[in-house]
């Protein structure tokens, strides 16, 4: 009964309801249309077992069919924490005297931390337009250059990061059940015509600019957040952000208020 609830929860939230169920009724069937036709005498058999193995079965076929991206996953996080290990073994060799003669004490510690932190923090660089396997509880998606100049670059990659990034993203947050912030940006109202603009105003975009990339691209990804909230229940925030300035920002940032700034200062 408990593996049937973990193992049903994790396959209902990444293929859904019906799928699952279809499953679940069809192999129950099967199951027990094999077994009545293999028991001998005239026992009675009951039981849900075989809607369990079919289900087991799904889970199989789902790691199957993902096998790259899940061991390339356990593969680079364990790859780079033996690296480190090596690193820091070949640092105490050079660093600590008498540790080949057994007379030096090597630094544990470190070793210890160095496994430590790569089990709690790990850093994985990721392209968002790819499928990701990880576990989380919240997604931050916060991916995509927001300054012109750096959004019109390169314009598909820019516009992919928006619509199949956040496919993604919301793909992650379904399977996971995380709950999931979008940075979306003021370009979703285009070229305004009212002032100021309030969140229920619908924007006056151009679908074929040079900015559209970025505007539209934002656009479809709000719509797909409400999407995924409305037909699975998907936790969702969404932040319109306005002008941001700051320290450590690129002068050639190419936003408003730092243009301003840096056409005052030069
Ligand atoms: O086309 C359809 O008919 C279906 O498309 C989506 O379902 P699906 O394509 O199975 O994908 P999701 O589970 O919504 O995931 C979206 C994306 O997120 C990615 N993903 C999923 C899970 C994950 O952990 N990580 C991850 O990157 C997947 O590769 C996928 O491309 C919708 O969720 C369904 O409602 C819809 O019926």
């Amino acid at each position: 009964m408990l593996s049937l609830l973990f193992i049903g929860i994790r396959l209902e939230q990444q293929f859904g309801f019906v799928r699952i169920g279809a499953i679940y009724l069809l192999s129950g069937f099967g199951g027990s249309v094999l077994s009545a036709l293999f028991l001998r005498n005239s026992y009675i058999s009951v039981g849900a077992s075989g809607a369990l193995f079919g289900l087991l079965g799904s889970m199989l076929s789902e790691l199957l069919m993902n096998w790259t991206i899940y061991s390339n996953k356990a593969i680079h996080s364990v790859g780079s924490v033996a690296l480190k290990m090596v690193e820091e073994v070949h640092r105490q060799f050079n660093t600590i005297l008498g540790l080949m003669e057994g007379t030096g004490k090597p630094d544990y510690a470190t070793y210890v931390k160095i496994c430590t932190d790569a089990s709690i923090n790990e850093m994985i660089p990721r392209d968002v337009t790819e499928p990701l396997l990880v576990e989380v509880d919240q997604i931050y998606h916060l991916a995509c250059p927001a300054s012109p100049i750096f959004y019109k670059h390169n314009s598909v990659k820019t516009i992919k990061t928006n619509v199949i990034g956040t496919l993604n993203m919301l793909g992650l947050a379904k399977r996971v059940g995380a709950r999931i912030l979008l940075t979306s940006t003021s370009e979703v109202y285009g070229d305004p015509l009212e002032h100021p603009q309030i969140e229920a105003y619908w924007g006056n975009v151009n679908p074929i600019g040079v900015r559209s990339c970025y505007d539209e691209g934002k656009r479809v990804a709000e719509t797909l957040m409400f999407d995924y909230h409305r037909q699975h229940g998907i936790e969702i925030r969404i932040a319109r952000i306005f002008n941001t300035y700051g320290p450590r920002m690129n002068i050639d940032d190419g936003r408003v208020v730092s243009n301003f700034i840096a056409q005052a200062v030069r």
